[in-house]
């Protein structure tokens, strides 16, 4: 008897799960990146970055594709692996941000009426405001300032977690150039406002609660919860000190147009502040640790930037005559992109892609990370050669370079955290030389934690720094 419930329990389970995985018909004509591998590799919590290099990629250069199919959160969605196909698709009209699951706490936290999830009429108010804000000036002087406070900290050097430095260093920058509001992550590492968001995103981050987002209705988190509206209300209250005290920064730009309302303001400086420190802190943490790496890389940058800045303050006018420098962060940004995919989108209308047609309603990604790996752009992809982007290679390095993203919907920030980028690395060169510990977990590769965003963000990013004298 029991051995007949327990063969009718599988047989269950085996037709739930295969129901579960199965292509819908209107797909079935697109390669399909086998389910098992995939599975198995969300299940143990792998990052995104290792599994596009590990499991797309090899599958999509072995069946000479530049569109797959992957299994993700429940459903089949159609991934863009090659950079010219993915060109002509985000020019097309029609195109909007599929809804992630409405269960999600993150969106507890965002709330939906800001520049990143807004369509239409909304998306076009709030991209306006952004871009010009954005733009009005890169706060060079400020970054330099926020570079020395870094330096102050690590005084004559030693062993240095540099990933930690790279976060604290991002959020006062973001904070205070475009928020207004300095949230001394630098001078207070442990500040109550910085651990509450840490112990937030940790929560939110949760791979059990990404992949099966239903989870927060089944296994409800009070406490998160709270502790998610106590940081959106410590939100709401600087935005109403920005009111009292404005200043030369984006949200006292956003407070002086009238057609934002408190919501869309709020929703607005939380989706900012997210998305503008973890992104360029994985960034600088992944190019130091390369520029450790690779010593010869670090001796010609360093004598660049000696040559065109000497002691001067970093200025605008000297980035322009650094191509080395401008080589050195495309390749590190390429080597391990801080951000791997960009949000699924829909299309209204089919979308032809080289031999394939991606139905309507159907979700696709532009995937990132394959198409900076993708050999058929890149010669060696899995080697770090800043020097492609100065050779004969340029121009086509140049093209299939989208760490920003693609299209009208791609990174406001680019150029604020390019400069960003730029001020840290160019002073750093010029106050220490680093290398990288033999005991270093990044051996073998870069090793990125787990992020709800598809981020790379190097952990555990050791370096050992000397004081030039
Ligand atoms: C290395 C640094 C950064 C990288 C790699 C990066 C990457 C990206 C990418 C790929 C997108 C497009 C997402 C999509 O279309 O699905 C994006 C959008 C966006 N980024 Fe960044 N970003 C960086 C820094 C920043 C910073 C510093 C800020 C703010 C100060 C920022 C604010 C935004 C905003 C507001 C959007 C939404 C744009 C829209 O939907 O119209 N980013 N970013």
């Amino acid at each position: 008897m029991l051995q007949k419930v327990i063969a009718a329990v599988l047989a269950f389970l085996v037709v739930a799960v295969y129901r579960w995985v199965r292509v819908p018909a209107h797909l079935r004509h697109l390669p399909k990146v086998p389910v098992m591998p995939l599975l198995l590799s969300y299940l143990s919590g792998e990052v995104e970055e290792r599994r596009v290099k590990r499991i797309i990629i090899p599958f999509a250069q072995k069946a000479r594709t530049d569109v797959v199919l992957v299994f993700c959160l429940g459903e089949w969605v159609v991934h863009i692996v090659e950079a010219n196909a993915a060109k002509r698709i985000m020019e097309q009209r029609g195109l909007r941000k599929q809804e992630l699951p409405a269960e999600m706490l993150l969106w507890r936290l965002t709330g939906r009426q800001n520049v990143f999830t807004a369509e239409g009429e909304m998306w076009k108010r709030h991209a306006k405001i952004m871009h010009e804000a954005l733009h009005r000036t890169i706060p060079i002087e400020q970054f330099a300032a926020l570079s020395r406070k870094t330096f102050a900290l690590i005084g004559d050097g030693g062993r240095v977690r540099w990933n930690d430095y790279t976060h604290r260093f991002s959020l006062d920058a973001v904070g205070t150039t475009v928020i207004g509001y300095d949230f001394e992550a630098l001078d207070k590492p442990h500040g109550a406002f910085v651990e509450r968001y840490h112990e937030v995103m940790a929560a939110i981050s949760s791979p059990a609660y990404i992949f099966l987002p239903a989870l927060e209705r089944w296994l409800p988190r009070p406490a998160i919860r709270d502790m998610v509206d106590l940081l959106v209300e410590e939100f709401r209250v600087l935005l109403q000190k920005k009111r009292d005290h404005p200043g030369p920064d984006m949200i006292t730009y956003m407070l002086e147009n009238p057609e934002m309302s408190e919501t869309e303001l709020r929703d607005n400086i939380i989706v900012t502040f997210m998305g503008g420190h973890d992104t360029t802190a994985g960034s600088l943490s992944t190019i130091v640790f390369l520029l450790g790496q690779y010593q010869d890389v670090q001796a010609r940058l360093r004598a660049e930037v000696a040559s065109i800045m000497g002691s001067d303050e970093p200025r605008l006018e000297h980035f322009s005559r650094m191509p080395y420098l401008n080589a050195v962060i495309r390749e590190s940004m390429r080597f391990n992109n801080p951000s791997n995919v960009l949000i699924p989108r829909l299309s209204d209308d089919p979308l032809q892609v080289g031999a394939h047609v991606i139905p309507p309603d159907t979700p696709f990604i532009i995937n990132m990370c394959a198409i900076l790996h993708n050999s058929t752009s890149w010669a060696e992809p899995d080697a770090f050669d800043p020097d492609r982007f100065l050779n004969s290679d340029k121009a086509t390095a140049d093209a299939s370079w989208i760490p920003f993203g693609l299209g009208p919907r791609q990174c406001p920030a680019r150029a604020f955290s390019l400069y960003e980028q730029k001020v840290l690395v160019s002073m750093l060169l010029r106050e220490y030389r680093w290398s990288v510990p033999k005991d270093t977990v990044h051996h073998d590769y870069i090793k990125n934690a787990f992020s709800p965003f598809a981020l790379s963000l190097p952990y555990d990013v050791d370096i050992d720094i000397l004081k030039l004298t």
